[in-house]
């Protein structure tokens, strides 16, 4: 699991070391240096190459100027163009004494067009404007200078190396906003910890490759505010069956999904919950989608019985009433009985007005129209474009209005419950924006929750965070499933990689088709 610790969290883990004398500025400096000559090496070799440093007025350019001193041991020709009036003043004197060219830009009058010229002659930008310690959108000249460089750099995508401290300057390091101009980086180098905006959409497609460098931080007590689980962390909480289990403790997933006008997503739904594996599925639904079901999985039961959760409303449309007032009266039931739900589509409606509050774990699956629709629904005037430009914002706030927990679908899922960490996951490829995939997730989704049905269920509040976990959990497998189906390797958040294979169109039933095989590479 990759942690990631608010920029507050990270002042008061970092005090008492700071306080003890611990050099932690020299060894973030340090690090930062042997990155950027990484990135150098890579393109080319180090020695004779030209390094510039953009250097803001605080201990983020502090770190850049130290580094500065490595790089020139290190036979690099390197130009610090300060872009404040206070630099970080012990680290740049010892800039100057190790050979750095220092170029005081505000005082030319043109900081844009000196930095440029100074750019353009280089191999590296190290981006050491702003950390931790930036408050809104880089001011100006920075948010200009950041600009050009920008355009500059997205005429050469291979050159220069551009290396991030920290964070990319300007991005919203606790809930990954990004209002304003922010320089794209190949590297960021993260000090102690990585923070929030370097995992949440849409500043994390801008962090490029992320180090974490280690400052022996002590963050054991600190919660994170954001985490991305990994392969190994979806093993660990799979349900394995065991000798004694059967359907039952397996778990029993309720589909209450698809309608006369879109059957197939009670198929859809059905393929993804089956594939991920439970005791047994039942389907309930009006005769085209029950007939659609019973063809393409004899294995799924078509009576009412007892279930373990609930996947209510995914090819369910709002304006269907009776098929809106059976998924009423699931999730009435399932809230009486504390059994986990996932509200996809239609279903989302049900939480429109307060008549259907949530007192059982429930994930919802919006994405990003449908979470505007439900906050606006819900008092909180709010557009699509608002939730794309601050997704973790608004997963959490409808988290909090809802008391349910928020999968945002997109490029990255955001998962936000009422509190505790956030979760982003970027495990998906673009390939996956297709009709059904949501249909198929909610499958997923739903047989996880019902392996852990009863458990929650019998919830004291020690499982409070669990939905959240086991709804990025799902996320996880459902991005790896279609990146396995469209024949795609793992990426970032950010550049393409020029070399990755490109995949090939893929459809919802290909993604089900594709869990086993994503899960044995997870399930080891
Ligand atoms: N504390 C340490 O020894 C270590 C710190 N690390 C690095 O330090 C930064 C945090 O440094 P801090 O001085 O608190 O703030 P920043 O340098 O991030 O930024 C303050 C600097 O930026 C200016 N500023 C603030 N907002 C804006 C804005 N919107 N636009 C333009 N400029 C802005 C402000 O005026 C100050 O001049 C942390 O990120 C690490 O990189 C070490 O890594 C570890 C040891
Ligand atoms: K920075």
């Amino acid at each position: 699991m990759i942690r990631a610790h608010s920029a507050a969290t990270v002042r008061a883990a970092e005090e008492p070391l700071l306080a003890a004398g611990e050099p932690l500025m020299a060894r973030a400096a340090f690090a930062l240096a042997t990155h950027v000559a990484g990135e150098l090496r890579a393109r080319g070799g180090v020695s004779g190459s030209v390094v510039l440093l953009l250097v803001g007025g605080g201990n983020n350019g502090g770190d850049a100027l130290y580094a500065g001193t490595h790089l020139v041991r290190r036979g690099c020709q390197v130009h610090a163009a300060l872009l404040t009036e206070r630099a970080h003043e012990s680290g740049l004197a010892a800039a100057r004494s190790a050979g750095v060219r220092v170029h005081e830009v505000l005082g030319s009058g043109d900081a844009v067009g000196e930095t440029l010229a100074l750019a353009r002659r280089s191999d590296a930008w190290v981006d050491a404007l702003t950390g931790i310690g930036a408050r809104g959108p880089l001011r100006e000249p920075a948010g200009s200078v950041v600009d050009a460089l920008t355009a500059e750099r997205s005429a050469w995508p291979a050159e220069p190396a551009v290396v991030a401290v920290d964070v990319p300057s300007g991005i919203g390091v606790d809930d990954g906003t990004v209002e304003g101009p922010v320089l794209p980086a190949d590297r960021t180098v993260t000090m102690g910890t990585a923070k929030p905006g370097l995992l949440l959409p849409p500043a994390a497609a801008l962090a490029g490759h992320v180090e974490v460098f280690d400052l022996d931080l002590a963050l054991a007590e600190h919660p994170p505010a954001a985490c991305s689980l990994t392969g190994a962390d979806v093993s660990d909480l799979w349900p394995l069956p065991g000798p004694e289990d059967h359907k039952y403790t397996r778990g029993v997933l309720g589909l209450a999904t698809g309608s006369q006008t879109y059957p197939g997503a009670a198929a859809l739904a059905a393929a993804g919950a089956l594939r991920t594996g439970l005791g047994m599925v039942r389907y309930t639904g009006p005769e085209v989608p029950t007939d659609l079901v019973r063809h393409r999985h004899p294995e799924v039961v078509t009576v009412p019985g007892r279930v373990q959760s609930w996947v209510l409303g995914s090819g369910v449309a709002p304006d269907d009433a009776a098929r809106m007032a059976e998924l009423a009266e699931y999730l009435a039931d399932a809230s009486a009985r504390g059994l986990p739900v996932v509200l996809d589509a239609g279903a989302l409606t049900l939480l429109h007005d307060d008549d259907n509050d949530l007192t059982g774990p429930a994930v919802l699956t919006p994405h990003a129209g449908e979470l505007a629709e439900l906050l606006t629904a819900r008092g909180e005037q709010t557009g699509r474009d608002d939730v794309t430009a601050a997704p973790a914002r608004h997963a959490r706030l409808a988290a909090e209005i809802t008391g349910g927990t928020i999968l945002l679908k997109g490029s990255t899922t955001v998962v936000a419950a009422p509190e505790g960490p956030l979760y982003a996951q970027h495990d998906a490829t673009p390939w996956l924006a297709t009709a059904g995939a949501g249909d198929v997730l909610a499958g997923v989704l739903g047989a996880l929750l019902a392996a852990y049905g009863d458990a929650l269920a019998a919830d004291d509040g020690t499982l409070t965070g669990l939905p959240a976990t086991i709804a990025a959990a799902a996320a996880l497998v459902h991005g790896r499933a279609a990146r396995s189906a469209a024949g795609v390797s793992p990426t970032r958040p950010g550049r393409p990689d020029p070399a990755a294979p490109r995949g090939v169109p893929i459809t919802a039933t290909d993604v089900a088709d594709a869990l086993p095989r994503a899960l044995r590479t997870i399930l080891r």
